[in-house]
């Protein structure tokens, strides 16, 4: 199924969900499935992985909502080069910002609300909180399959508000991001205790950047050590997803704000991350 990124339009929303949102005042109650990225450490690619994700469900088909609450370092809008976008208000509250025709594919991030995408957003924790709130009380996302959720690296003040704030739907759990290099893997540790201290399910651990695809033959090369995430995930008995291989086609795609899925689809990156996909569409909430 072909997506190709377009210029968003808003929608006429139905006169029937703004009736339904009026009483219920409560836009995840049509949300199925709720996944949050973490890591432990920056720049290992968990906007990468919560973008490729998001995309990646899309083209299986599902409705997805992809939110962004890495407030101070916001890059969701730029890899899919929805830089300039604004958010409209209806209202029911933020209409999120659509990627595709067939609008199964939301974004929100508070790049959106920026007069100046330069801006640097400095605030203390309550008001970080604040905007989370709004962010998962305020958007009209209607029904969704699937809600990714891009979070900054860490364990701060924006992680405890988001877990606080879904506690009441019960999300399906956080997936992991690492890269090979003991020092990111050690990282990874602090965020399956906060997962296990705030009761949030491991889904389980990607270890990014594990390998690198040479531009030539896409012969796959282990640049640093391999396996770390892996062990790691043994060690505390959590899923393993997968290895996802630096591929530097998947830079320029998310540099360039377009589709790697639809460009390159022989390369390792995408066969790793697509076997992460069929991972995801296997959740189903009743199991233990
Ligand atoms: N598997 C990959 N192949 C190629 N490039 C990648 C891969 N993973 C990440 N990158 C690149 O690495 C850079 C950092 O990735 P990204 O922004 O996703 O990291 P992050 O962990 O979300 O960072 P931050 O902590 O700043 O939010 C980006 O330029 C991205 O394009
Ligand atoms: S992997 Fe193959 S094509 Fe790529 S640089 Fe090495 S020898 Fe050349």
């Amino acid at each position: 199924m072909g997506i190709s990124f377009y210029a968003p339009v808003i929608e006429d929303y139905g006169v029937v969900y703004g009736i339904f949102c009026m009483f219920v005042g409560d836009h995840l109650s049509g949300v199925q499935h709720v996944i949050m990225v973490l890591s432990g450490k920056g720049g290992v690619g968990k906007s990468t992985v919560a973008t490729q994700i998001a995309l990646g469900l899309r083209h299986e088909g599902k409705r997805v909502g992809l939110l962004d609450v890495d407030l101070c370092g916001p890059s969701i809008p730029r890899m899919f080069n929805l830089d300039h976008q604004d958010i409209h208000q209806c209202p029911e509250g933020w209409l999120p910002v659509y990627v595709d025709k067939d609008q199964k594919l939301a974004i929100m991030s508070i790049s959106f609300l920026l007069e100046n995408q330069n801006d640097a957003i400095v605030w203390r924790g309550p008001k970080k909180t604040a905007m989370i709130k709004q962010f998962l009380s305020d958007v009209v996302w209607k029904d969704l399959d699937y809600l990714v959720i891009d979070t900054p690296p860490g364990t701060s003040d924006e992680h405890i508000s988001v877990v606080e704030n879904l506690k009441s739907y019960n999300p399906d759990g956080a997936i992991l991001v690492t890269t090979p290099q003991a020092v990111a893997v050690g990282d990874v540790r602090r965020e399956i205790t906060f997962c296990k201290k705030t009761h949030v399910p491991v889904i389980g651990i990607i270890e990014n950047m594990s390998g690198f695809v040479c531009p030539n033959c896409s012969e796959c090369t282990n640049v640093f050590s391999k396996g770390g995430g892996e062990a790691l995930a043994k060690e505390f008995h959590v899923p393993f997803l997968g290895h996802i291989p630096l591929d530097p086609k998947l830079t320029q795609c998310l540099d360039e704000g377009k589709n790697f899925m639809e460009h390159y689809d022989k390369s390792p990156t995408l066969h790793a991350i697509e076997k992460v996909i069929n991972t995801l569409v296997r959740i189903d909430r009743d199991l233990p």
